[in-house]
Order: C-alpha cells, then structure tokens, then sequence
C-alpha cells in the first residue's frame, strides 16, 4: 500500500499505492509509517519524496473506515514522524491533495504541486475537521484569515493559488515526481527546524478577537444548523491563540465530539449517495454499467425562455456546440444578449474565454437537423410540446435523441407521439439551470438504455448532480413536494401562520420556509397546476365541505390568494408583504392574517397553537411517505436517488442527509407512529396514510438505510 524505491542514488521515494484516489486506509498509514523509517534508517538516502500513483497524490483518510473501528497506526504520530524526521522529505503533489492528504503534506517539509493539482481541507463537507494538526498547521503556515477561509468552507484551491498563499513552496507544469526528486537532492543537509511548521508561531493578526467574532457569526449564518463550520473556527482559534500541544489537544476535542456526531454519519452519506447515483438502474435490468452513452458533439435547444438560456449555457459551458432555436425573432435577440452576458459572467467567475462561438442561434428548426441531442424547452404545454416532438422526429437526423425539459408533463405521452420512442427521456433541469445542481433524467417504458445513459452523461458533463428516475407525476422531487405543501396549507387553516411554518423549517436547516419559498417561485404556478387538475373553484363556499375536492382534504387558500393577484414577490404580495413587486424582503403581512382569520371564520374553523414539532412532524414526514411510495414503485432505484434529489434540487439541509436519511436517524417506527397518530386525526387527508412499504420495513425489523435495497427485493418477491 506504500512503496519504497530509492532513486537518484540517494532519494527515498515513497508511493502511496491505494487506487482509486490512495486514500489513507490502515494499510496505506502502515505502509507509510514502514517506509519512512526505512528511508530514514537507510544512511545512503540524504532525502525523500512522497507521491501518489497514478497521478494523484492523496483524497484524504479513508471515508469508508470511519464508521468502523479503526485499526492501524494513527494518523497524527504517523505526520509528526515525518516532521520531525532528520532528512528533508518532500511531498510531490499531482492530482489532489485533500483532507489527511494535505495534512499529510502539511507534515513534509517542503511541497511540489503540478499545476493541474487541487488542495483542500474539505473535511467540513463530511461533518468534521481537519484533526489529524490541519487545523493547527495551516494557520501556523498562511495565516488565520485565509486558513479560516479554506478551512470553515472546505474549498479546494487551484496549485497556482496554493502557491500565492504559501501552501506549496514550487509548481510545475512537468513531471512532479522528477522535480520534487531534483529538489529533494538541492536541500539535502539543510537544516530542517525552519521548515517544521507546528514549530512555527501563527503569524500575527491585529484585533483577532474581532476577526473571529465576524467569522463565526458568518458561519452561524450559512452553516444553517452544521456544528462543523463552527468547531472549525474554534480549532483555528486554538491554533491563534495557544501553544502548538495545547492546539492539538483542542483539535481532538472537538474532532472527539464531530466524529460520532448524526451530522457527520448523515454528510458521509451524501458523499457517497451522490457517487451511488451515477450507477443507475432501471427497472428492466438496465444499467450504467451495461449501457453505452453515444457520443454528443452537438446539441440544440428548443425554446429560449428561462430555462432553455440556462440549459443553452450549462451545454455551452461544457465545450459542446450548441443551435439555440427560438421562433420569434425578438425573443430570439433578446435570448442571445441574455445567453452571452451570462456566459461572459460564468467565464469571469471561473477565469476562462467565454464560449460565445460555442453558441449558433437560429429562428430555423431545420437548423438542428445534424445534432446528436434535443432538449426541447418550450411553455410547459402538452399540445405545443406534442407539435415540436413531432417536428423534430421529422427534422433530425436518425438516431438523434429527444430530451423534453419539463417538470410535470407525462415523457410516456411525449414518446408516444414520436416514431421512436426509444430516443426520447425527459430531462428536468432547475431554475436558474445553469447554477443548479440538480438534474432528473427521467425514462419511460419504452426509453432505451442507451438514451438514459446519452442524458446521465451529459448531465455529468454539465456539473449536474443527474439521477435517473421512472416517469410519474411529478417525478420524484415535485411528487414529494405536493404532500409537503398540503399540509403546510392545512396546517394555516388551523392556526398556523406563514411565519411560524416557515421559522420551523427554517431552524430544520432550509433556506427557505415553504411559504417563503412559495413566493419567490410564484403562487399562479401551483394555482394553474390545480386549474388544470380541476381542482380550483370560484370560492363563496363555507364549511367543511367546500374542503373537500376530488373526495380529499383540500385547501383553497393559495387559489383565493392568487384572485387577489397576490403571486408573491413578482406581484409584491403572496404569504408576505414585499416594499415593491421584485422586492425580496419578506414582510409581515397584517391583511394575509385578517385574510386567514376571515377565512377561518368562514369555514368554522378553530384557530389551535400549533408548534414546530407538528409542523415538521406533519410536513416532513408526509414527504417522507410519499418517498416510501416513490420507492415502492420503483419510480427511485434507492432512498439514496431521493436524498440526493432533495439535497441537491430542493433546499434539505446537508447535514441532514436528505428525507429518507433523516428517517433512517429518526427510527422508521417513530415515523410510522406518527403518520398513525396524524392519520387518525385527519382521516381525509390520504398523503398521511403510512405507505405500505414503510409498514413493512418496520415490521421486518426496521434494516438500516444501506439494506433498504435488499429488503425491498424481499418485500417484492414476496407480494
Ligand atoms: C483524523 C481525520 C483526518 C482526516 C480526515 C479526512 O481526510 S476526511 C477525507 C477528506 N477527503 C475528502 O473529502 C476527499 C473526498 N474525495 C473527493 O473529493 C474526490 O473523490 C476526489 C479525490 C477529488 C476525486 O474525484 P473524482 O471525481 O476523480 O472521483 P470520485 O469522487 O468519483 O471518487 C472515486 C472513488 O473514490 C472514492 N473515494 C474518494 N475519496 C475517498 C476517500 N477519501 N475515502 C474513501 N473513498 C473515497 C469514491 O467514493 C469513489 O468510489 P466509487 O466506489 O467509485 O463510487
């Protein structure tokens, strides 16, 4: 797991050999601690070199140890070993160096970084810090500001920025091993006390009590409820303020509280749900690993609105040649100056050319005739959708695939309507979409395998968190949601305010309340959804009756708001009260809480104090049952497609794990218990009805969340 080779005659040369990414497990840590006693008992080695095999040098502790007793040499005695070795080493660094890899590096006593490198502590991101001295060296090394900065958000930094900030003492741009090799031997004999970082004092900071009063309330801030933002800021205190032994001592503390922490467990989750996601599967037996994607060269989109800019982008941004078709020619100038500002801004951000010429505009849709993708991005309507399906089946040539951007419309229908339906999967992409992370590619019956893994691919190629997942209303992400924002309506009717339901998931960890986010996305979207649903009537009605739609527990109250033509913050009025229609500040609105006690009245309502326990108890967990539904159809390959889903698309807190991670911590029995207890008070309401795979994981015993897979096979072999 680390092997010793001596080069140049007298270079130690130490590779650490842990494919894919030479993470520190307990066999690479004994190969280290082997190899460098060697290299120092060896008198014909002056130095040594440390690097990583195939070109990236270390990702850090193995993730997958964690949750298991760890065995092997500690990681801490294993990086003071080298420190205080009496033969310079050298740390090569090509590919990443991240997390125990930096630390590791931190511990050399000089570093090389090829310039196509990455460093980072990113332990935050898994809920804990960077304990093996990380917290402790790199303040000593480049200061607290920018430590602080790495540290609390885990970023990873360019080798040309790890450079400027005195991370790494050279770059390269050729081989990295043969340079840290050339520099091993032109310091050999120096003398090493200037290069042991612990042993350094960090360097001054005026009015540091200042600095980090400032930065922990930013972190309190965007931190939304994550305990690891905050000990990292505490461990870099210790770092500026005590003695180096001391500082470590601090830094195992607060590692001591993170590392069993519910937050840690859920973030690791995501780590690895986010990886697991990419080997999708369908429920014919398809999957990632058997499916060839075909090759993109060129793509198009259809319709050049919101969505079809950001997606125009996103394809842009990845270096495909990209025909955007929008038929009306003031639409179209109107969508080119947008789409070339936002890549001009996008290329700024990332310092690279913008890919304006990646970009071909045309009023034509013959102009699409020769791409290898569509994604049509037209008004979410059936008919028009319909009629550009059928055009492009026309146009393009054979074997084109045909993506439909939508977010509620029937793929199935859409296939259909081609003479090969096997080419066409939805691709549901987020506003704005070329920032969100979150794409659904979702298949239908007759959607080919091949075409499912044309539209993953691509959306990886995009930056895109992309989960495949089967066709229903809604997907995935939207079906979940629908539950979620009943009860929160429901929960208004009887006595709740926006503010309180939105302060209750606020204080969970989302951004953004429902009523809050409801706003900002416009309350005339969900209203036409119902429209079309034929749930909306005009609204003199009184009493229970005129609750009940469809033969279920409606609330009509987002529908009279929308009469009113309160869309939210477009229209400066929705749950909240906004200065001006655009305005983002949400404010108390005293006419939407006479509305609500009018309409309480109205109905022979009882306005009740609700708290935040049933309105997270009754929003969360009916979005979790309809995740068990979702499972139970076979809509979502895993709990995983869903977490990832929800973390990356709709605002779940991280550090939660997503919703069916959260109802793994909270105990599938307790959720089911609640769902009971809800049920039987709101027997119209059928979203609160326990599915019945969730019944039948508890009675099976309740598996953990990494065996729900295997114990839904069981449940479906045996129906
Ligand atoms: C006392 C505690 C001391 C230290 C704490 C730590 O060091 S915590 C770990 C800190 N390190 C990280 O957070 C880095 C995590 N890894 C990454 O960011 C990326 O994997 C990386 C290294 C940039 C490579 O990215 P790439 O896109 O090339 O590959 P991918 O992410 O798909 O990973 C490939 C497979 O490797 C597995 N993996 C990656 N890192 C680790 C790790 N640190 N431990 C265990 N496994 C790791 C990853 O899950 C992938 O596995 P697969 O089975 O193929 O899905």
């Amino acid at each position: 797991m680390a092997e010793y080779n001596r080069v140049s005659e007298c270079v130690g040369l130490i590779t650490l050999r842990n494919p894919p990414v030479n993470a520190l497990s307990a066999a690479v840590r004994q190969g280290i601690v082997d190899t460098v006693q060697r290299a120092l008992s060896d008198p014909n080695v002056k130095s040594v070199v440390i690097c990583g095999q195939n070109g990236i040098f270390c990702g850090g502790a193995d993730i997958k140890e964690f949750g298991s007793n760890m065995t092997g040499p500690p990681l801490i005695p294993m990086i003071h070993a080298i420190e205080s070795a009496n033969k310079p080493v050298v740390a090569a660094i090509e590919g990443s160096a991240l997390g125990g890899g930096l630390e590791l590096a931190l511990g050399c006593h000089y570093r090389i970084a090829h310039s196509k490198a990455r460093l980072g502590l990113p332990e935050v991101s898994l809920g804990l810090l960077p304990a093996a001295g990380g917290s402790q060296r790199l303040p000593r090394l480049i200061g607290v500001p920018a430590a602080l900065n790495l540290i609390t958000t885990g970023r990873h930094v360019t080798a040309a920025e790890a450079l400027q900030l005195g991370i790494v003492d050279q770059v390269t741009d050729h081989n990295t091993v043969a340079a840290a090799v050339k520099f091993a031997l032109s310091v050999a004999g120096r003398s090493l006390d200037p290069r042991r970082i612990s042993t350094h004092p960090c360097p001054q900071q005026p009015d540091l009590d200042a600095l980090f009063e400032e930065v922990m309330q930013k972190v309190r801030q965007s931190a939304r409820g994550a305990i690891a933002p905050i000990a990292c800021v505490q461990a870099v205190r210790a770092a500026a303020t005590l003695p180096y032994a001391q500082g470590m001592e601090r830094e195992r503390e607060l590692m001591a509280t993170l590392f069993t922490s519910g937050q840690a467990r859920a973030l690791q989750y995501c780590f690895f749900a986010e990886r697991a996601v990419g080997r999708w599967r369908m429920p014919s037996g398809a999957r990632w690993d058997t499916s060839k994607p075909r090759p993109v060269h060129k793509a198009a989109v259809i319709g050049l609105g919101t969505m079809g800019r950001g997606i125009t982008v996103a394809l842009a941004q990845t270096g495909l040649s990209v025909i955007a078709v929008e038929t009306q020619e003031k639409q179209l100038m109107e969508a080119k100056q947008a789409i070339s500002g936002m890549l001009e801004r996008g290329a700024k951000r990332r310092g690279v050319a913008p890919a304006l010429d990646g970009v071909i505009y045309s009023q034509n849709i013959q102009a699409v005739a020769d791409v290898d993708l569509v994604i049509e991005a037209v008004f979410e309507d059936i008919a028009l959708k319909t009629k550009v399906f059928q055009q492009l089946s026309a146009v393009c040539k054979p074997g084109t695939l045909l993506c439909t951007n939508t977010s509620a419309l029937d793929v199935d229908q859409l296939a259909s309507e081609t003479p090969n339906p096997e080419l066409v999967v939805g691709m549901h992409f987020f506003a704005p979409a070329h920032v969100m992370k979150l794409l659904e590619v979702v298949y239908g019956p007759r959607s080919s395998p091949q075409a499912v893994a044309t539209a993953m691919q691509l959306g990886k190629k995009m930056g895109k968190a992309s989960v495949a997942v089967g066709n229903c209303r809604g997907f995935v992400g939207n079906r979940m949601l629908k539950p979620y924002i009943e009860e929160a309506f429901f929960l208004l009717e009887e006595g709740a305010t926006p503010e309180l339901v939105d302060q209750a998931l606020e204080e969970f960890g989302f951004p953004m309340g429902v009523f809050r986010m409801s706003d900002l996305s416009g309350l005339d979207v969900g209203w036409r959804v119902r429209k079309g649903d034929g749930l909306v009537e005009p609204g003199t009605a009184s009493g229970r009756s005129a609750r009940i739609r469809q033969g279920r527990r409606y609330s009509p109250l987002g529908d009279l708001l929308c009469e009113e033509g309160h869309f939210g913050q477009k229209t400066g009025r929705g749950w909240y009260q906004y200065d001006k229609p655009g305005s983002r500040v949400a404010r108390f609105d005293p006419w939407l809480h006479s509305f609500l006690g009018a309409y309480r009245a109205q109905h022979g309502l009882v306005a009740r104090r609700i708290d935040h326990q049933e309105v997270l108890e009754r929003c969360l967990y009916a979005l979790i049952n309809e995740g068990f539904h979702i499972l139970d159809d076979g809509i979502a390959a895993g709990p995983e497609d869903i977490d990832v889903i929800y973390v990356s698309g709709y605002g779940w807190p991280r550090h939660r794990g997503g919703p069916m991670f959260y109802a793994n911590m909270v105990g599938l029995a307790k959720v089911l218990e609640r769902l009971e207890h809800y049920q039987q008070l709101h027997p119209e309401v059928p979203h609160l009805q326990p599915s019945s795979l969730l019944r039948r994981l508890v009675a099976s015993g309740s598996p953990p969340i990494h065996k729900w897979g295997e114990a839904i096979k069981k449940l479906h072999s045996q129906l």
